[in-house]
């Protein structure tokens, strides 16, 4: 990584120290409910990585409501409260849900008062029958293919205090947007945005997604392992896949693993290690937080965003 000139390069060791006083720890039945986000997710991550991260976090919570309140004074009125937004970026597979499910069932807990809630930005892809009429299936996940301007007024919805919000909701088992079901979005206090294009600047708009963000994270590792983790997933798919004839990969459940890998490999090369070079990883160094993850996930090394 040559960005670093901007980030503090924290080890895992050092990261730990970092908590103080301030942001309680959480219960043991607290950690357990934790577990339930993702079986695997190590509860050491949770005390060493995640519990100084809220920390951070709560940093620049209290720095956003004291400059919202300033600038209220300043105009002489009372400005309505504005969610404060977490966007969390990153790979394909290299776990950003995960991380952002966590930091949402912790953030929850540490602030009781505090309501907080969770979108993937899966929701503004265009449905498959637009990508097939644009040609462009082939591209799920890069710019064109989500509606950028529908993200983007969402946003702006959220800040403005709307309440009752609606967004679309993206299956992974249909591969497609599910007609007519959303998400409902009521006045959160913190508002988590987890999406590959997040810190992305888009070709044709004036404002960018990030400029909603006050605070942002990118989930990093090496491609390898992301492909690793990629497979695995792609088999868990598979075998949820083998009874539901209303899956995207029925058939490759029901065929031989090695054809059904091979598909997988050629989507990861062609698609999403392509999107990742090309539209992905430029964006990392504009994150305020990364978390860059080794083998079985464990996070080894984080960068603070210096100024
Ligand atoms: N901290 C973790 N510990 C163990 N396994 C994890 C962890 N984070 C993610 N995984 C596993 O890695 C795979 C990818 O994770 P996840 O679905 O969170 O990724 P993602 O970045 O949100 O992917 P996508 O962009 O495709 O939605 C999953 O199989 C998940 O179970
Ligand atoms: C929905 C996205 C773009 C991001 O979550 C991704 O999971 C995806 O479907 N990528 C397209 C290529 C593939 O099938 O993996």
């Amino acid at each position: 990584m040559d960005e670093t000139a901007n980030f503090y390069r924290v080890s895992r060791k050092e990261w730990q120290s970092f908590y103080r006083n301030g942001v309680p720890p959480l219960t043991n039945d607290e950690l357990q409910q934790i577990k339930s986000v993702n079986d695997n997710i190590s509860l050491q991550d949770v005390q060493d990585i995640y519990i100084p991260l809220t920390h951070l976090i709560n940093i620049y919570i209290k720095e956003y409501e004291s400059l919202q309140l300033s600038k209220g004074l300043f105009m002489q009125k009372f400005a309505t409260p504005s969610p404060f937004i977490i966007g969390v970026a990153g790979s394909v597979a290299v776990g950003k849900s995960t991380t952002a499910r966590l930091l949402q069932m912790m953030l929850s807990r540490i602030f009781k008062r505090k309501h907080v809630q969770l979108i993937t930005t899966d929701g503004f892809l265009y449905p498959t029958k637009t990508l097939e009429e644009r040609d462009i299936l082939d591209r799920k996940g890069f710019p064109e293919s989500y509606d950028m301007e529908k993200l983007l007024n969402f946003l702006n919805a959220v800040k403005n205090g709307e309440d009752d919000l609606k967004i679309p909701a993206y299956s992974h088992e249909s591969y497609d947007i599910i007609p007519d079901e959303f998400e409902t979005i009521t006045q959160p206090d913190i508002l988590i945005v987890e999406g590959i294009n997040v810190l992305q600047l888009p070709k044709n708009e004036q404002i960018y997604v990030s400029d909603f963000f006050d605070f942002s994270i990118y989930v990093d590792a090496d491609e390898e392992l992301i492909e690793s983790w990629y497979l695995e997933r792609f088999e868990a798919l598979l075998d949820l896949a083998k009874e539901d004839k209303t899956n995207y990969y029925y058939n490759y459940a029901n065929g031989p693993r090695e054809e059904a890998l091979d598909f997988a490999k050629d989507v990861w090369k062609k698609v999403n290690a392509e999107n990742l070079a090309s539209f992905i990883l430029p964006t990392r160094s504009r994150a305020d937080v990364i978390l860059h993850k080794t083998e079985h996930h464990v996070i080894d090394e984080i960068f603070m965003r210096k100024f």
